[in-house]
């Protein structure tokens, strides 16, 4: 089993930290772009293997679209190939088969698509076979299990004649996704009303739009736990704005609760150290990928906490709260389950000379538990399994210690 290897380094010099742009707003603009008739000028794409995996979709157009792992490239273009009238299998990898896909399936077939399970209903593998004419303008779509089917609907509605009303139905999780999506759209000439549950979109053309991606909020939520974790240091961490259409940038909020102090400047954030004020709880319904960032947090830091909201984490790369459970433990850490799915985090009593993280084929497990190396010498088995949406992870991590080599040789 191959592994990364971290020794312990508790205080690090200042180091600039050059993030991945954004998968989430990478994998949104590639299909816009396909459905736009016109140029637009796209720069900074991710080089996340869920947004290469879109690019070389797109451009090859081949029979099967084999999606990989890639949640967002799966169900955004499913319904690509639905709006574009195409015959498609769609697949992925055998978890990718485990992910729900039934409510947008459904969604789909009820404005007209024709679209057929190939094993168990309600999962991928689908075939597709285009839809002959839109039967529906009206859709109820449930939004407490993936937001991702509402944004994938969203992009498509104004191709479709006569537009599109998307009733969203009961409690709404990951909304800052389907902002996100709606927000840009606009940017691409795109008019929507959102009253109360109801987005509308009438039949309209995207508009030939320049448009660079922002970096990742998400990739960038493990330099703040490092910096949480470390004793002492500081970080820039590059391309982020303080306006961002990503929700995740609410780990600046939880940070500050954490003992990261954030400011924006010219081309990025710097973050500093100060003191803990404390969390006493956090709700995760809308910003569902910082939850291992902020769980593993605590536990180093010695944050008792309670987490909300995350429900959806069972049905992601893997079961989150799950392998969370398991990989705390490796260092004395508990996530325990309560009533009101709240969890209530216990953070480590003693930390092990040495720790050993299974990742579970999750890039989110090999990166939240990182910042461990400030406490102990890590081994993160399964290292590669970062490429999904931040390839240079390791490389990034290495600039942090190639700081403390130097220092080192100094004394
Ligand atoms: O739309 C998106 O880009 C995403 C939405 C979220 O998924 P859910 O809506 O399934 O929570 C998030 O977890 C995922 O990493 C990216
Ligand atoms: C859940 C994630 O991605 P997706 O659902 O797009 O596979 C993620 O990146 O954490």
């Amino acid at each position: 089993m191959i592994a990364q290897y971290l020794q312990q380094i508790s205080s690090f010099q200042s180091t600039i930290i050059p993030l991945p742009s954004s998968k989430s707003e990478s994998n949104r603009v590639l299909i816009i772009d396909a459905l736009t008739a016109g140029e637009n000028s796209i720069t900074n794409l991710a080089e996340a293997r869920d947004t290469q995996t879109m690019i070389r979709l797109l451009k090859q157009n081949p029979a099967i679209f084999d999606v990989l792992d890639a949640g967002t490239t799966m169900r955004f273009l499913t319904a690509y190939a639905v709006v574009t009238n195409q015959h498609k299998v769609m697949t992925g990898t055998p978890r990718m088969c485990e992910r729900p896909i039934g409510i947008l399936v459904d969604a789909l077939r009820h404005i007209g698509a024709e679209i057929h399970y190939m094993n168990k209903e309600g999962f991928p593998p689908l075939a597709i076979h285009g839809m002959p004419e839109q039967v529906n303008d009206q859709v109820t779509i449930r939004g407490d299990v993936s937001s991702q089917y509402i944004s994938a609907m969203l992009m498509i509605a104004p191709l479709l004649p006569k537009g599109l009303e998307i009733t969203l139905e009961g409690k709404v999780g990951s909304r800052t996704y389907i902002e996100m999506t709606l927000q840009l759209m606009k940017q691409f000439g795109i008019n929507y009303t959102w009253e109360d549950n109801k987005i509308k979109i009438p039949n309209q053309s995207y508009q030939p739009t320049a448009f660079s991606v922002e970096s990742d909020w998400s990739g960038a939520s493990y330099w703040f736990s490092l910096l949480a974790c470390a004793d002492k240091g500081e970080l820039f961490l590059e391309g982020l704005k303080e306006n961002s259409l990503q929700g995740d940038s609410a780990i600046v909020d939880i940070m500050d609760r954490l003992g990261v102090k954030s400011e924006f400047k010219a081309g990025g954030v710097k973050l500093t150290k100060q003191k803990v004020k404390g969390l006493a709880s956090w709700d995760f319904t809308h910003c569902p990928d910082l939850a291992q960032t902020v769980a593993v947090t605590c536990a180093i830091i010695g944050q008792k906490t309670t987490l909300t909201g995350l429900e959806s984490l069972r049905i992601k790369e893997t079961d989150r709260i799950y392998a969370l459970q398991q990989e705390l433990a490796s260092f004395n850490a508990e996530l325990v389950e309560g009533e009101n799915e709240a969890f209530t985090l216990i953070p480590s009593v003693q930390m092990p000379h040495e720790v050993r993280i299974h990742t579970y084929d999750d890039h989110r497990m090999a990166m939240a538990f990182m910042p461990l190396m400030t406490k102990t010498n890590v081994f993160i088995e399964d290292p590669e399994v970062v490429n999904k949406s931040y390839p240079s992870f390791w490389k990034h991590v290495a600039l942090i210690d190639a700081r403390r080599k130097t220092q080192d040789t100094r004394l």
